[in-house]
């Protein structure tokens, strides 16, 4: 690739492919017409080094149109769509219904009252504030600070003078990042997990606030979290989005069976319940993160081995993948408390996640699943990441020729 003048503007750029493009070579990167791709440099002004679902390489610059003109000035954490939801009802009630997420968090107050006696509290990112109401009305600290971006947050205020508690928590109604504050805090609490754990990416804001606001040797709750992962049957996904195309009403409609593959399986499923007996291995921890040494700039690419010993025959349709969080006690001594949303568990509104393959492949027992996952943030849309599965299936008769599988989901640009 000859260099004729380099560009040396490092902001990401999204693309959209004017039409398909075939890489002639092992440095091209291939794309299909209407695909987003992310300019990463634009090395020279007819080939820009580009990223596409994880892979990169070089594109004929003359191939592509940035993506709508009114998107270049968009938010890339896209605040105000992002914002906006959780100004409503909608999203706090069905957190609020969510008993078992709800529950582990009054738990994890009543159980660390005493140490929290006189202790400075950060509800980071509260919504209604029943977290820090938890903290007022269970355990006796000094101060809660409820940090609420949202327009939800007026109604926070209210909330917190109608359950009496108005003398201990205090309602910010900002961005955490734009905070201040009379102290640092003890103990830094927030519910901001997202589906795969980290979509929405809130958790940098948790780290940000971390760093900005938590004394040294404070608390963070969570303070640990793992993601989760299991090779599983998914048939009754798998029948209503593909074989439903095979007998309809006595036709054959099976030629939109590769048009039902993109537009269903090319995405991760959210809320995706996957029943204990669809599993086809033990699950894997396949990313553990502390939450107290995690860093902003480890976010960007996470990644994890597997490898899983197939314990029954079953119709190997794809991954299921969920989070677990921990909770240290105040009491070095004390027990560890774990919110897991796995299939395991009483069902919580994140539910799992499943990510279907391609096509089915039928696993017997004695096979071993292995490979690794890769979470990759989006460069440009900063709540957004793309999970990649490298995986290969190995028998015990036939090991050596267990070729490797790799399939990419955006989640979700
Ligand atoms: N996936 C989740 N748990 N989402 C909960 C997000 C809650 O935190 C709020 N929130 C998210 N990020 C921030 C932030 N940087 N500053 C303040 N509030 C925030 C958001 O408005 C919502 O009420």
């Amino acid at each position: 690739m000859h260099q004729e003048e380099t560009d040396n503007t490092n902001k990401p750029e999204e693309f959209i492919g004017l039409s398909d493009f075939t890489s002639c070579g092992n440095e091209l990167l291939s794309f299909r017409a209407g695909e987003r791709l992310v300019v990463l440099t634009k090395t020279s002004s007819d080939w820009w080094w580009a990223e596409l679902r994880g892979v990169c390489g070089y594109v004929p610059s003359s191939y592509l149109q940035p993506s709508d003109p009114g998107k270049e000035e968009e938010d890339p954490w896209q605040d105000e769509e992002y914002f906006g939801n959780y100004g409503t009802l909608r999203l706090h009630r069905e957190m609020l219904s969510d008993r078992p997420r709800t529950e582990a968090y009054r738990q994890v107050i009543l159980t660390n009252s005493p140490h929290l006696r006189g202790k400075v509290v950060m509800d980071l990112g509260c919504g209604t504030g029943i977290i820090s109401l938890f903290c007022a009305r269970l355990a006796q600290p000094k101060a809660v600070f409820a940090v609420e971006a949202s327009s939800i947050a007026e109604h926070t205020k209210t909330l917190v003078r109608q359950n009496g508690c108005e003398e201990v928590v205090t309602v910010f109604q900002c961005r955490a990042e734009e905070l201040s504050l009379p102290s640092r805090v003890d103990v830094l609490v927030s519910e901001w997990m997202g589906n795969c754990l980290l979509f929405e990416f809130m958790v940098e804001s948790v780290l940000q606030s971390r760093d900005r606001w938590l004394k040294e040797g404070g608390m963070m709750w969570p303070s640990g979290a793992t993601v989760c992962l299991v090779p599983c049957q998914a048939g009754s996904y798998y029948a209503e989005t593909m074989c439903f195309w095979e007998q309809l009403y006595g036709l054959d409609f099976t030629a939109l069976q590769p048009l039902a593959q993109m537009e269903f399986f090319s995405r991760p499923r959210f809320s995706h319940l996957l029943q204990p007996e669809d599993c086809l291995a033990t699950p894997c921890d396949v990313i553990n993160l502390d939450m107290l040494s995690l860093q902003v700039t480890d976010l960007e690419e996470l990644n994890g081995q597997f490898i899983f010993a197939v314990e029954k025959a079953g119709m190997f349709h794809g991954f299921t993948s969920w989070f677990r969080v921990q909770f240290q006690n105040l009491d070095r001594d004390g027990t560890t408390l774990e919110l897991d949303t796995g299939p395991y568990s009483e069902p919580t509104h994140w539910k799992q996640t499943l990510f279907m393959l391609d096509h089915p492949v039928p696993l017997v027992g004695g096979e071993t699943v292995s490979g690794n996952i890769l979470l990759h943030r989006n460069p440009v849309w900063r709540r957004h990441m793309t999970i990649t599965i490298q995986w290969s299936i190995s028998s015990t008769e036939d090991a050596e020729n267990c070729q490797v599988q790799t399939k990419s989901f955006p989640m979700w640009r």
